[in-house]
This record gives structure tokens, C-alpha cells and sequence, in this order.
């Protein structure tokens, strides 16, 4: 039976480093300021939306919120996205994802100011994270990587297959854990929807990062006995409770904890340390913006 890996516990440990980094930032004059952008009516979206305002409160993060209707123009998305660069009281600029169809999320995002990115999309952040040098480590990626240490899995040398290649998980923890340093030196493998003997991959592998948003796609057969399991899918799916949906990973807990030999939970695994590490963005864009060096939790 495998030791569950406690999300929660660990993003409550950060969070607390980061209010002392926001006390410090305090004595400078700085607090540290967090614009939301939501173009969408979608309740999942406007959930992870609220609670990141939520968390930049409880630590004493500035959080301002912009709503944007789903039907405007582009241009109007662009507009705001310009107010928010100038604006010195924001230092970092979130605008949740995904955008609507006629929108261009590319142009969104090569429009935020590299500084204030602090997803880390736009294409100079991803280009310096590929090259060891990042700036913003995407939220997602940075989480796992302080959850694998957290829960001392050492990754150096260690064979990891991550299930799913997008840009804001599969493809910047891939960069991340082959490059060198702490809770990194892995030998990774990405699979993908085109993946020949998944299965085989996964087998193959110390350590599974799924990130692929298909509900327990992997199960307990498709581990050895021993792996490491890091569930990042996060997967409404109907159900018959309070709400009419529950919240489900990519892999099927049940069956991956007994060959597992840790695995994080959904929810309380990646999904609060997403949120954790945007905090983390934050606090140390406000730091660069202000020229204060900044003591930040480590990893
Ligand atoms: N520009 C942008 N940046 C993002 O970081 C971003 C985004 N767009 N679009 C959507 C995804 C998704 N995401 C999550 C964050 C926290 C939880 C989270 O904390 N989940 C809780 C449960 C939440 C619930 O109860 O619904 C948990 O897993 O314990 C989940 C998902 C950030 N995203």
C-alpha cells in the first residue's frame, strides 16, 4: 500500500514561507499584486479563478479581478492585458486558461509582459526555462517538483514517463526534470495520444506523471510495483453528489495505491501546489519589479 503524498499539507508549508517573504517585501514598501483574468463562463474555470484570489488574500497578496465577457472582441482581452502591463501596482498577470475559440491564446500570451508572467507562457520564459535559466517555473511543473522532494523522492538518475504533452505540464516538467539540480537529473519519457505500448512505458518507469485529462486513464495494471504516481488530472465527472460532479484524476487510485509505493491524491495533491507556486510567481515578480532580493522557499 502506497503513502499518500499530502498536497495540502505541503502547500500549506510554502504558503507560510511565502507570507514571511510578503512581510519582508512590506518593509520595502512592496506588497505584491496578482491580476486575474477570466474570459469564460465556465464553473471550473471561475472556481480555480476564486481561489487563487482566495490564497493571495490569506497571504497578503494584492489580488485585482477582471472579468471580461466571453462574447467580446479579442482586441478587448488585448486592451486589458495592456492596462495591467502598465499598471505598478500588479505584478504578476494570470489570465485563465482557455480562453474562448475566437480568441488567439498565443497573441494573449505573447502580449503579458515577460516580467509579469508569472504562468510562465510567454514564449521568452519558455525559451529561458528550456535553456536552465527560469525565470517563472510554470505553476504546475514547479509543483510536482517540490512535491517529489517534499515526499524525498529523489529523481536523480531515475527513470520518469509523464502521460500527456502539453505546454503547461507534460512539455515544461519534461525540461525541467532532464536539466540538472535539485529534484531534477531524471531520464524522462513523454508519452502522448500517438504513444505506442503505453503500458510498457509506464511499467518501464520509477516515477508516473500523469497529465493527460483523460479520468484514471491509468490504472494499476500499467505500474510496476514501487513507482512513484503524481496525478495531475484534475477531471469533473457526473456523479450523484451535492454538486452533480466529483472530482476524479488520470489514474484510478484505487488499483495504483496498492502497487504504488507513494501517489498523490486528487484532490489534495497537485492541485494546491499549482496554486502554491503561483503565489510563489507572484512574490518573486514583485521582488524583481522592486529590485529587493527576496528569501523564497526552496526548489
Ligand atoms: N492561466 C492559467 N493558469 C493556470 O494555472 C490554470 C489555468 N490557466 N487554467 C486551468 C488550470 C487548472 N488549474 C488548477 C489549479 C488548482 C487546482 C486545485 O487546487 N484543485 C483542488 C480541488 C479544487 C476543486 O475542488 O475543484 C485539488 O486538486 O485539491 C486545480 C486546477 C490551474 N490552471
Amino acid at each position: 500500500m502506497a503513502d499518500i503524498i499530502d498536497g495540502n499539507a505541503v502547500s500549506d508549508r510554502i504558503k507560510d514561507e511565502l507570507s514571511e517573504n510578503v512581510d519582508a517585501l512590506a518593509d520595502e514598501d512592496v506588497t505584491p499584486g496578482l491580476a486575474t483574468v477570466l474570459m469564460s463562463d465556465d464553473g471550473a474555470s471561475e472556481t480555480y479563478v476564486s481561489m487563487k484570489q482566495r490564497a493571495c488574500e490569506n497571504i497578503g497578496i494584492n489580488s485585482v479581478h477582471v472579468e471580461i465577457d466571453p462574447e467580446a472582441p479579442e482586441q478587448e482581452l488585448l486592451d486589458k492585458v495592456d492596462e495591467l502591463n502598465e499598471d505598478p501596482e500588479v505584478h504578476g498577470i494570470l489570465v485563465q486558461m482557455p480562453v474562448p475559440d475566437h480568441v488567439d491564446e498565443r497573441k494573449v500570451l505573447q502580449r503579458i509582459d515577460p516580467m509579469k508572467d508569472v504562468d510562465g507562457f510567454h514564449p521568452e520564459n519558455v525559451g529561458r526555462l528550456v535553456a536552465g535559466d527560469a525565470r517563472f517555473k510554470p505553476c504546475t511543473p514547479h509543483g510536482v517538483q517540490i512535491l517529489l522532494g517534499a515526499a524525498d523522492v529523489d529523481t536523480t538518475g531515475k527513470d520518469v514517463t509523464i502521460v500527456g504533452r502539453s505546454n503547461i505540464v507534460g512539455k515544461p516538467l519534461a525540461n525541467l526534470l532532464v536539466q540538472s539540480g535539485e529534484n531534477a537529473n531524471a531520464t524522462v519519457t513523454v508519452c502522448h495520444s500517438k504513444t505506442q505500448n503505453l503500458e510498457e512505458k509506464t511499467k518501464a518507469a520509477d516515477i508516473v506523471v500523469a497529465a493527460v485529462g483523460v479520468p484514471e486513464l491509468i490504472d494499476g495494471s500499467m505500474l510496476s510495483e514501487g513507482t512513484t504516481v503524481i496525478d495531475v488530472g484534475v477531471n469533473r465527472v457526473d456523479a450523484d453528489t451535492e454538486k452533480g460532479y466529483e472530482l476524479v484524476g488520470d489514474v484510478e487510485f484505487e488499483s495504483a495505491k496498492e502497487k504504488a509505493d507513494a501517489i498523490t491524491p486528487v484532490p489534495g495533491g497537485v492541485g494546491p501546489m499549482t496554486i502554491a507556486m503561483l503565489l510563489y510567481n507572484t512574490v518573486k515578480a514583485a521582488g524583481l519589479q522592486h529590485g529587493v532580493e527576496v528569501d523564497l522557499p526552496d526548489a
